[in-house]
C-alpha cells in the first residue's frame, strides 16, 4: 500500500490527528475558528450552524465551579443558548440541558466490577459540573456503564447488564436528588421478570430521584462491527414521551437515528426534546452525524441532543465481522462530537472529537410551537396517505405503485 493511502486509511479510522483530533483540532468548529478571518468565519458559521432568531447562536458564561472541574479533570466544557421569540400570551420556557460524552476509564481486561466502578468515578466530576451549573435535564451516552463490547459477540459481556433499579440507576439517583435534575440513563438492561431478557434501555430518572419510566431501543444495527443483535432484543416500549418537571422528553437510541419514522413517532407523541445517546465510529457514520439529528429537529419541530462516546476501546480477543477484512481488536475511534440541534435549523458547535465533555445548552421550548406555526410541517404532513401506504406495504401481497413507460422494451 502507498504511504499516502495508508495515511488516508488511518485518517478514516481514527481522524486526521492520529490521536482522534482533526489534524490537531478538537472539532471542526475549532479548526475553522482558528484558521478563518473573522468575517469569513461569521459567514461559514451562518451556513453550517444556522441562525437562531436571526442571529448567530449565543454562547453562555460557564459557571466557575464547572470550569474548575473541567480544568482539573480535563474534559471539554461548552455552553450555549437557543432563544425563541417573545410571545404575547406565554412566558418563555427556558430549560438548561446537558449532554455528557466520555471514554471508558480502564482497560477492558480489568475485572468487570473495577471497569464499572472506574466509569462511575470518571463521571462524578462531569455530573457534578452539570449539577452545579443548574442543568435541569442531563443525558448520558448509550450503554454508558460498560465498554461497547457488542463488536466482540462474546457472551461474557452480558454479565454487565443490570435491572433498571440497580447499581447504575442508584448511582445517578443520588445526583438527581442532589441537583433537582432529570437524568436520562441509557444502560444494557437485564429484564429479570422476563427470563433475563436483555434490552438496550434508557431509564428516565425524575428530578426527585424517582424512576419515571424507560424506553427500549427500537432498531438494532446489523452493520460493520455493530453486532448488537447478539446481545439484546428489539424494543417493546413503542415511542414514549416522558412529561418531566422541565419538559416533554423522549429518547431515540443510537441507530434509531437512521429511521425517520422513529423520529416522527416521538414527535407525534409530543416530544419537545429528543435525546440520541449513541456509540458510533468515524469510518462508519461521521458524515451522517451532523445531518440526521439536525434534520429530525427541523422535520419534527423539537430539539435534539446527540451524544457519542469517545476514544478507542481495545478488547482482549480479536474479532471479525464477516466482511473479509482482517481480524481486529477494536471498533475504531468513537468520535465524540456531541451537539444540540434546534427546530429552527440552528445547531451548537460540537464537543471535542477525542476528549470527555459536557455540553450545556439553555433552550426556550417555546421555539417548538413557534416553528410549527411558521412552517406548518405537522399541518401539511398528509399522514393519512402515508398511513394508507404503510398499511398496504406491511401486507405480504403488497404491490409497489410503479407505472411503466409502455414504450420501454422489455
Ligand atoms: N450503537 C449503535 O446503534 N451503533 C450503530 C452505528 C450507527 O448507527 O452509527
Amino acid at each position: 500500500m502507498e504511504k499516502s493511502e495508508a495515511v488516508a486509511n488511518e485518517n478514516l479510522r481514527n481522524g486526521g490527528g492520529g490521536d482522534g483530533s482533526i489534524c490537531g483540532y478538537e472539532s471542526l468548529c475549532q479548526l475553522l475558528s482558528s484558521n478563518l478571518e473573522p468575517h469569513l468565519l461569521e459567514e461559514v458559521n451562518r451556513l453550517i450552524l444556522g441562525l437562531n432568531c436571526g442571529k448567530a447562536l449565543q454562547s453562555v458564561a460557564i459557571p466557575e465551579p464547572a470550569k474548575a472541574l473541567s480544568d482539573e479533570h480535563d474534559f471539554d466544557l461548552q455552553a450555549f443558548r437557543f432563544n425563541a421569540d417573545r410571545e404575547a400570551l406565554r412566558e418563555p420556557r427556558v430549560v438548561r440541558v446537558g449532554l455528557i460524552q466520555n471514554s471508558i476509564a480502564i482497560p477492558t481486561t480489568a475485572s468487570f466490577s473495577d471497569q464499572k466502578k472506574a466509569i462511575f468515578q470518571k463521571l462524578k466530576p462531569i455530573i457534578e459540573a452539570a449539577g452545579s451549573s443548574g442543568v435541569n435535564i442531563l443525558c448520558l451516552q448509550e450503554a454508558w456503564m460498560m465498554p461497547f463490547a457488542f463488536c466482540t459477540r462474546e457472551k461474557k459481556w452480558c454479565e454487565l447488564a443490570e435491572p433498571i433499579d440497580e447499581e447504575s440507576t442508584k448511582f445517578l439517583q443520588e445526583y438527581a436528588r442532589k441537583y433537582n435534575m432529570v437524568i436520562v440513563s441509557p444502560i444494557l438492561e437485564r429484564d429479570v421478570n422476563h427470563g433475563d431478557t436483555l434490552w438496550n434501555t434508557a431509564i428516565i430518572i425524575g428530578n426527585h430521584g424517582n424512576i419515571i419510566g424507560k424506553h427500549r431501543k427500537n432498531h438494532i444495527p446489523r452493520v460493520g462491527d455493530f453486532n448488537e443483535s447478539t446481545y439484546y432484543m428489539e424494543g417493546n416500549t413503542g415511542h414514549p414521551v416522558f412529561e418531566t418537571a422541565f419538559g416533554k422528553i423522549a429518547v431515540n437510541i443510537c441507530y434509531g437515528r437512521h429511521h425517520p419514522l422513529n423520529w416522527l413517532a416521538f414527535g407525534l407523541n409530543g416530544a419537545e426534546i429528543v435525546f440520541n445517546p449513541s456509540a458510533t465510529v468515524g469510518e462508519l457514520s461521521e458524515p451522517m452525524w451532523p445531518i440526521e439529528a439536525r434534520n429530525a429537529a427541523i422535520a419534527n419541530s423539537y430539539f435534539v441532543g446527540s451524544i457519542n462516546r469517545v476514544g478507542t476501546e481495545i478488547f482482549p480477543n480479536a474479532f471479525t465481522s464477516g466482511d473479509g477484512k482482517p481480524q481486529h481488536n477494536d471498533f475504531g475511534h468513537f468520535y465524540g462530537s456531541s451537539y444540540f440541534s434546534a427546530p429552527d435549523a440552528s445547531c451548537t458547535p460540537s464537543l471535542s472529537r477525542r476528549k470527555d465533555g459536557l455540553l450545556i445548552t439553555d433552550m426556550d421550548l417555546n421555539l417548538c410551537r413557534q416553528l410549527k406555526d411558521k412552517w406548518g410541517f405537522r399541518m401539511t404532513a398528509r399522514y393519512e396517505i402515508y398511513a394508507d401506504l404503510l398499511a398496504r406495504y406491511v401486507r405480504p401481497d403488497f404491490e409497489p405503485q410503479v407505472i411503466t413507460d409502455p414504450s420501454l422494451n422489455r
